[in-house]
């Protein structure tokens, strides 16, 4: 089976500034990957290529084996949850869901099932400016697997949320990737790497593939050599 994302020499310019070099990677079909980096390493960057928001420079990105250049057909296996509030701020929490899922040819019981998971029932009639930080993203979670995406498009989602909302998003993302699902996850705590099966780290446009234990122990070691430095100086 081909991997569900295939990055080959991508090259992104954003204002003249080259965000992503040559950058290559691939992720198999049901693998939760991790995107880390320092803030503007590019995650956010890379992240719009694959949804289809932002043209690329050069390079080949395929999502589900079709060249996203030559067709938008691969748009519809996706879920998006994007670092910017994406929902209708003018609707409801359940006029938002009602509109999306239209959008996605979603039917009801995908509303329901939605709902009752990150527990969103007691919102349903609230306007989305009113809604704590850890709901509008259960319900941003929730908008974006309507559709039981092939593959999830996340962007930081649970940075700074209470634990409850925290708790019912990762409740919610492993068990859409235990149902077949895949997830590419833009992050900047390395803790979070520990919810990964493998992590990019994004470096000066350039990326490199680590087991999450890996990630924790170079850092691990980054500080023990601070630390030597510190006493030593
Ligand atoms: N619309 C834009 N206009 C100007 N520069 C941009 C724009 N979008 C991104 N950039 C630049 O591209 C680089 C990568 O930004 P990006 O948002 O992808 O980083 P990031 O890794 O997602 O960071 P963060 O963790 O802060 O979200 C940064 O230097 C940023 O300033």
């Amino acid at each position: 089976m081909p991997p569900i994302i295939e990055v080959q020499n991508l090259l992104q310019v954003i204002r003249k500034k080259c965000v992503l070099n040559e950058l290559s990677m691939e992720v198999q079909t049901g693998e939760c990957f991790g995107l880390f980096g320092n803030k503007s390493a590019g995650k956010t960057a890379l992240l719009h290529v694959l949804a289809g928001i932002d043209r690329f420079r050069a390079g080949s990105v395929r999502i589900m084996n079709y060249d996203i250049r030559r067709t938008e057909k691969f748009k519809s296996y996706l879920g998006l949850v994007t670092q910017e509030k994406s929902l209708f701020q003018d609707l409801k929490a359940c006029e938002n869901l009602d509109f999306i899922a239209a959008l996605k040819k979603a039917g009801s019981q995908n509303i329901r099932q939605v709902v009752e998971q990150l527990e969103l029932q007691d919102y349903l009639n609230d306007p989305i400016d009113t809604l704590e930080e850890g709901v509008y993203q259960r319900l941003a979670l929730a908008c974006a697997l309507l559709n039981a995406p092939k593959l999830l498009l996340v962007d930081e989602l649970i940075d700074g949320l209470d634990f409850h909302s925290h708790n019912l998003i990762i409740k919610a993302i492993k068990n859409y990737l235990y149902g077949g699902g895949t997830c590419l996850w833009a992050f900047n705590r390395l803790e979070y790497s520990a919810y990964m099966d493998r992590v990019g780290r994004l470096d000066k446009g350039k990326i490199t593939i680590y087991r999450p234990e890996e990630l924790v122990e170079e850092y691990r070691n980054i500080f023990r050599t601070n630390e030597e430095h510190r006493v030593l100086s």
